[in-house]
């Protein structure tokens, strides 16, 4: 089959259309060219079947490698009228469209991904027939989870019947859109906090904001945060009230909440809220109306306006990529100005490099080519890049023959969590390696960095926005590299102030200042802090003001919000450490709480902190993945529960092995583990008493030489290892 399929890439332009037909059966009906849909439709002409018989047969992508490298054969494909039919049926309604684009964004669980459903089956983008639901979720990660991790975006069509007749502009010069056909592209947001680099990003390449708010729980922490991102970005806000089919629904409540906490004056026209029920699809169809009403076009220059270097040109950002394996590097951007076409040269301005735009199109919600993309569309583009790295996020396509301004960016992200990854197989970190590369350009607000242990060898050092972000990058990674992977106890990012002025940001303990080195180096320690609130029923209230206490929270704030239900609930503020959270919180603050308690956080500065490094020795060699930083007051605690721990784990030796916590060059916790004395003079039996004394003297001589190699002879298995450093970040 390779042979006959590469056989067929290197005469494919000689060979009749119908041959080249019965090949594409092997070459699967997602290749670039023309759209997996036309691809679809050929094979379904031709008989043949139009998945793979075997997804991971490894002939199928050598042959498909030969197809995206053979001209011939994807001109003569592309070219076939099943595709052009196939192709134009989808595409030509996505072209001289007027355009908006807009973003559903609100608090974690308020229902953007359910709205978003009943947006696309009201455009008839899928059917009604409830067989799909969050489509947008695509991520294995938030299927299982539930939960929305990545943005994505889809294009729609809705046919708009024009204003009312008491329709109001919103607009100070009286905007009035017209009756007719809108694309509308919709990208939706994830709603947790750790994900916010997503939204904003996501919001660069909007006109306006859907704010979904829970109607039976109001404005929350990120609800603020994303509705001030909208804000920054100067987009238009569509209030949205959701959920209003509960009976705890209480909308004149979130209608004053909005007033009171975002400033929105819900009186005015173009601002009142739109009150539906995205699980029963009740004033849905009202969103898609405001949406047309309330957002102005996008800004930029159209094509054709372009003669005589007027405008600035074409120009799309691009806001997201990720590496197809059949289609190769796909760039998700937003069409600034102008129009862009398959088959012309783009340059990108962050790498100056050139580039033939191969294929084009939508997401609709999967992926459809179109012929062009024009000034408003968000829409994919696939030209030959060779490498991920190369469609960066936040760079600027133009057409090469042209000079432009590059658009405007996005700020890096600061990373709030840091964790060690390292491969189970010290021999498979390459591989691991390289699958934390692809999905760290997917996901650019990871940093990698590479680090090696004595104990664990080759890793890397990813910094993570928070927790949860950890735990979903880990998942992926998992499903992505196929094997289990080993996760350092996470730490964050402290301040160093050294002596001669300089501030440095410490987030990996081989890099922070021993105590001993403090007085004479260091002027001053901080640890990052967080604002925290807590919400639960009254009754919880004690064990959850000790469990704050216990992790060096400081309250600052204590209310009882107004809640539909009979039972009281208190929200509390604390200013927290990071470092206190990253561990056991969570699991801690469900079980005293019975699982009711709520728990957000914000960053919140840095704090002076009597910061200290505990280390650990085996044997006098430090055991440097085990070391740690932390408050002064927890050092003495955790250097006596590890210590016993470790014995627990390390087999005994032929020596004795010394296991000592330390704080610079100070000892505050050892155990002993004792050697056992090997028989050495097992295998001689009867025999002389000279003889045994030699081996006896000899076995001496080994213990010595193997007690000066110290930890470097001290085996520890790998799984025990693993148990200390889960237990660490547990007993913290
Ligand atoms: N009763 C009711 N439930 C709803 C409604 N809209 C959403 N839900 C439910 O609320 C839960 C969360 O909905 P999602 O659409 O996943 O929320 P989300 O905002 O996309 O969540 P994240 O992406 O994780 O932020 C799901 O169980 C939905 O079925 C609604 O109008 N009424």
């Amino acid at each position: 089959m390779i042979r006959s399929a590469c056989r067929t890439g290197r005469t494919a332009g000689t060979r009749p259309l119908e041959a080249l037909l019965q090949q594409v059966a092997v070459l699967g009906c997602s290749a670039p060219g023309p759209s997996s849909r036309a691809v679809e439709a050929i094979c379904r002409a031709s008989g043949a079947p139009t998945q793979p018989q075997h997804q991971n047969d490894k002939h199928i992508s050598i042959s498909h490698r030969h197809y995206t490298t053979s001209r011939p054969l994807r001109q003569a494909i592309a070219s076939s009228p099943i595709a052009a039919k196939a192709d134009n049926r989808d595409s030509s309604k996505f072209d001289r469209l007027e355009t908006r684009t807009f973003s559903i964004i609100s608090h974690v669980d308020h229902g953007k991904s359910t709205l978003a459903d009943r947006l696309l089956e009201l455009t008839g983008t899928i059917p009604s027939d409830g067989s799909n639901q969050q489509v947008l979720d695509k991520l294995k990660v938030e299927r299982e989870r539930g939960i929305t991790v990545k943005s994505q975006a889809v294009t729609m069509v809705y046919d708009y019947d024009g204003p009312r007749e008491d329709f109001i502009s919103a607009f100070d010069d009286g905007f009035a859109p017209k009756a007719g056909r809108y694309l509308l592209n919709l990208i939706d947001c994830p709603g947790h906090v750790d994900f916010s680099y997503e939204v904003s990003r996501s919001l660069s390449a909007c006109q306006s904001a859907l704010l979904v708010v829970d109607a039976t729980q109001g404005v929350q922490a990120q609800s603020i945060t994303v509705f001030e991102l909208a804000k920054q970005k100067d987009l238009a806000i569509v209030p949205v009230l959701n959920k209003s089919d509960l009976p705890a629904a209480d909308p004149d409540r979130c209608a004053i909440q909005m007033e009171e906490i975002l400033g929105i004056d819900t009186t005015l026209s173009g601002q009142e809220p739109l009150l539906i029920s995205a699980k029963t699809g009740k004033g849905v169809d009202s969103v898609l109306r405001a949406l047309v009403e309330r957002t102005k076009p996008p800004p930029g220059v159209e094509d054709g306006k372009l003669k005589g270097r007027e405008g600035p040109g074409f120009r799309a950002l691009v806001f997201d990529s990720w590496y197809d394996q059949y289609k190769g590097v796909v760039s998700l951007v937003s069409i600034a100005d102008g129009a862009v076409k398959k088959g012309d040269r783009i340059t990108s301005c962050h790498t100056g490099k050139r580039y033939e735009v191969l294929s084009l199109g939508v997401n609709s919600p999967e992926m459809i080519s179109t012929d062009v993309l024009r000034k408003g569309q968000v829409g994919w583009i696939i030209a030959n890049m060779k490498d991920m790295s190369e469609a960066q996020i936040g760079d600027t396509f133009h057409l090469a023959s042209e000079k432009v301004e590059p658009l405007e960016g996005f700020a890096p992200t600061v990373p709030m969590v840091y964790a060690g990854i390292f491969p189970i197989e010290t021999t498979d970190f390459v591989k691991l390696e390289e699958a934390i590369q692809r999905l760290a350009l997917n996901d650019r607000s990871v940093t990698v960095q590479r680090e090696s242990s004595m104990a664990l060898g080759q890793g890397c050092r990813l910094g993570f926005l928070g927790l949860l972000h950890l735990d979903v990058f880990r998942q992926r990674l998992e499903d992505e590299y196929g094997h289990a992977i080993l996760v350092t106890a996470p730490s964050v990012p402290y301040k160093v102030t050294w002596r001669d002025g300089r501030e440095e940001i410490v987030s990996n303990p081989i890099n922070f200042p021993d105590d001993s080195e403090r007085k004479s180096k260091v002027t001053l320690l901080e640890e990052p802090m967080v604002r925290g609130v807590v919400r639960c029923p009254e009754e919880y209230t004690g064990e959850i003001m000790q469990l704050c206490a216990e992790h060096r929270g400081e309250q600052l704030e204590v209310s009882f919000p107004p809640t539909a239900s009979a039972i009281r609930s208190v929200q509390m503020t604390y200013r927290l450490p990071l470092s206190e959270i990253v561990t056991d919180f969570f699991d801690k603050l469900k079980s005293c709480s019975s699982g009711f308690a709520s728990f957000e956080y914000s960053e919140d500065g840095y704090a002076a902190s009597d910061l200290v490094k505990l280390n650990f020795l085996i044997s006098n060699t430090v055991l440097d993945s085990l070391s740690i930083i932390m408050h002064r007051s927890k050092v003495m605690y955790n250097a006596r529960q590890w210590t016993k721990k470790l014995k627990d784990i390390i087999p005994r030796q032929q020596f004795e092995v010394s296991i000592q916590a330390t704080t610079g060059s100070k000892v505050i916790a050892r155990e002993t583990l004792s050697a056992y004395r090997k028989d050495v003079t097992a295998g001689l039996y009867g025999g002389h008493y000279e003889r045994k004394l030699k081996h006896l003297n000899k076995q001496k001589e080994g213990k010595k030489r193997l007690k000066a190699l110290g930890v470097g002879r001290v085996q520890i298995p790998t799984e025990k290892f693993l148990e200390v450093l889960d237990t660490r970040s547990k007993a913290k």
